[in-house]
């Protein structure tokens, strides 16, 4: 019988980033408040005889071959620990693409989960993380998952207990961003940090209000510029009654927060229509069994 095993791989938001320099290596030292919302792709991974990686996803949206980050993890974990089995991987892709909410990161992270169990390497989350890294900045976290603060390019990870529960509306419009044009406007002397320091006591202290109060993140700004149309998602969340809200990541998913179902379909309902992709979900926060 060939082996099968189907792993979650959730979306984050982040709930604050800031971006403390630019580094010599070209990427920038960032300190991120991630969590983890029950939007989620699933990766069924199947044992193949011939020693080969397939991959294929529901989505038109992404690639199907070795620049598929899913396909990376699985390439990476075979190279470095000579494993002479091959492997389909099959994603139904539920996360929106170039969206700010790591589904590209979650995929390889799920990958390398997976198939580390199915493969039996015996790798820690740890020692999976620091491979993922490899892959992406945000792979470290979508290997623990939960709640945590991200530190260096984002592979430095501090895990956080779980913010309390709450509803967050996703809102996407139909355009992409790219990371590396956002990271490349930002400038940053002319930034409004967040207080990540507050944002994690807020969280430590299951303070609701708190965590609402302390939402930032500097690249929303180059976003904003960029595309205006997520400046008016925001203005309308908040209009519609939403606690908090911000974009996450580099956009231009904007997410807003709300303690009550009511609220939480009225600010839905008020964004189907004006905005392409809207979900409502719940604060996932737990780490990854
Ligand atoms: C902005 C964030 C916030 O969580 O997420 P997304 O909006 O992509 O979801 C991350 O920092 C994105 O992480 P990730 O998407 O994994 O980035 P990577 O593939 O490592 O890098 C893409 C490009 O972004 C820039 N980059 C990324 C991370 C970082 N700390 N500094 C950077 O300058 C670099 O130009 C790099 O070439
Ligand atoms: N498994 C994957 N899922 C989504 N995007 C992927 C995947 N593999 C590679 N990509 C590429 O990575 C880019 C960023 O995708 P994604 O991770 O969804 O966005 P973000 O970094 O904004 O959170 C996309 O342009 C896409 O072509």
């Amino acid at each position: 019988m060939r082996q099968k095993l189907s792993v979650k791989a959730p979306a984050k938001i982040n709930l604050a980033l800031d971006v403390l320099h630019k580094r010599p290596d070209g990427y920038h030292e960032v300190e991120m408040i991630m969590t983890n919302v029950d939007l989620a792709d699933r990766l069924e991974l199947t044992e193949l005889r011939r020693d080969e990686i397939i991959l294929e996803s529901t989505s038109g949206f992404v690639p199907d071959d070795q620049r598929n980050l899913a396909y990376q993890a699985a390439a990476l974990l075979k190279k470095k620990y000579r494993i002479k089995q091959g492997i389909s991987i099959k994603i139904d892709k539920q996360i929106p693409v170039a969206a700010g909410l790591a589904g590209g990161s979650s995929d390889a992270a799920a990958a390398l989960r997976g198939l580390n169990e199915l493969w039996q390497i015996g790798l820690s989350y740890d020692e999976l993380a620091e491979l993922g890294s490899e892959i992406g900045s945000d792979v470290a976290f979508c290997v623990h998952g939960g709640t945590a603060l991200a530190k260096g390019r984002g592979e430095v990870i501090q895990p956080l207990d779980a913010p309390p529960p709450c509803w967050v509306i996703l809102a996407k419009p139909s355009i992409g961003v790219s990371t590396a044009d956002v990271y490349r406007r930002l400038r940053t002397t002319e930034m409004k940090h967040p207080d990540v320091k507050g944002m994690m006591r807020a969280i430590e202290e299951k303070n609701y209000e708190g965590i609402c109060h302390n939402l930032g993140n500097v690249l929303e700004d180059v976003t904003l510029k960029l595309h205006p149309e997520v400046r008016q998602i925001k203005e309308k969340m908040e209009s519609l009654g939403a606690d908090g809200v911000l974009m996450s990541g580099s956009g231009p998913t904007v997410f807003g927060l709300t303690r009550h179902e009511s609220r939480m379909q009225r600010i839905y309902n008020g964004l189907r229509g004006f905005c392409g992709q809207v979900y409502a979900v719940r604060l996932l926060g737990e780490k990854n069994p």
